[in-house]
């Protein structure tokens, strides 16, 4: 569960007296997610989200948050909108966090998804990489090869208390990526943490996309590369290659990958298993126990990164090249 800060009903009430968003009726915590404090708010007007933000979001990034929220939504993108505070501002303080209020999105996430739910994923990719062309601001990816260094001497001590011989292979992987990691791929806004858990369906239907709190400016393909390891693997491991098919498809029948992206995809591929690995592994090794939120096992993560290792090209992911 992830409440990490609690709020007063008599806070919250005053809180809600900086927007125009009708009384309060009843509020409560939200159980998912790992990053944010979430809650679900009733009031006499639309039902709206409250998010607190915690220790991983940095203050200064939050324009760039809300901000692309809105860029996407005006682009066409469904997702969340923040509310406008009376005086303008989409920040406020609550329980001494940066707070802010968005829509509700309706819809749920899918717990099994199919290939036909990979295609509409990768349409809407596409479609967010698109409607982010011309957003104004910028923010560099913190958790890319020099951020995913910094995360793994926090954690490189005690690694092989997870699995034994963790550190030699992590470190060499991480030397490997630094020297290969591609330079000269297509930019722009990416989502950078879209897992089934952040986007929404209505029955088949995709309702939208949410937790935009790692967006940042990266490579396009390595997007696609998240959503090829987020999505594509079954439970036991295997890759799913109908999915990913459907995926890249999907992705491509908006915004074709080039020859070197798609030549890429392999390495982008280990990258970001590593970087999800490495988040998992550092809150797995540092996440008190009976801390309110469920720890995501990193295992998983180096699994996929083994797999990627065997790829040779980017058709072994369903696709020709
Ligand atoms: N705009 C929204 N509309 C509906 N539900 C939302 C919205 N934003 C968040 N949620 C709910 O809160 C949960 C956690 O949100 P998320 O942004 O993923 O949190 P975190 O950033 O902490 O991972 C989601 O799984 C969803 O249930
Ligand atoms: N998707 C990441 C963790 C971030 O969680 P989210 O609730 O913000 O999507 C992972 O699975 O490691």
């Amino acid at each position: 569960m992830a409440v990490y800060t609690d709020i007063s009903e008599d806070d919250l009430k005053w809180f809600l007296t900086e927007y125009d968003a009708g009384t309060l009726l009843s509020y409560k915590g939200i159980a998912e997610g790992v990053e944010n404090s979430n809650f679900l708010l009733h009031t006499t007007k639309d039902p709206l989200i409250l998010t607190l933000y915690e220790k991983r979001v940095e203050k200064n990034d939050l324009p760039f948050f809300l901000g692309l929220m809105q860029h996407l939504a005006a682009g066409g993108v469904s997702c969340p909108l923040p509310l406008p505070r009376k005086d303008g501002a989409l920040l406020g303080t609550l329980s001494d966090r940066p707070a802010a209020l968005i829509s509700f999105l309706e819809g749920m996430w899918l717990r099994k998804p199919e290939a036909k739910h990979c295609r509409e994923v990768g349409k809407a990719l596409a479609k967010m990489h698109v409607a982010g062309e011309d957003f104004a601001l910028k923010r560099p990816n913190a958790l890319s090869v020099d951020g995913w260094k910094v995360l793994w001497e926090k954690s490189e001590a005690r690694a092989d208390e997870v699995e034994k011989g963790l550190q030699n292979e992590i470190s060499a992987e991480l030397d490997f990526l630094a020297t290969h990691w591609p330079k000269d791929l297509p930019v722009g806004v990416i989502h950078a943490d879209l897992f089934p858990d952040n986007v929404f369906f209505l029955g088949d239907e995709l309702s939208g996309l949410i937790d935009f709190y790692f967006a940042c400016n990266d490579l396009l393909a390595y997007d696609v590369s998240i959503i090829l390891n987020a999505w594509c693997f079954e439970k036991d491991g295997a890759y799913n290659i109908t999915k990913g098919m459907a995926m890249l498809e999907g992705y491509q029948s908006v915004r074709p990958l080039s020859d070197a992206e798609l030549t890429a995809l392999p390495i982008l591929s280990r990258g970001s298993a590593l970087r999800f690995f490495l988040t998992r592994l550092f809150d797995w090794l540092t996440t008190p126990e009976g801390a309110l939120v469920t720890k995501k096992d990193p295992l998983e993560y180096l699994r996929k990164l083994r797999f990627h290792r065997q790829i040779a090209s980017a058709a072994e992911y369903g696709l020709a090249v």
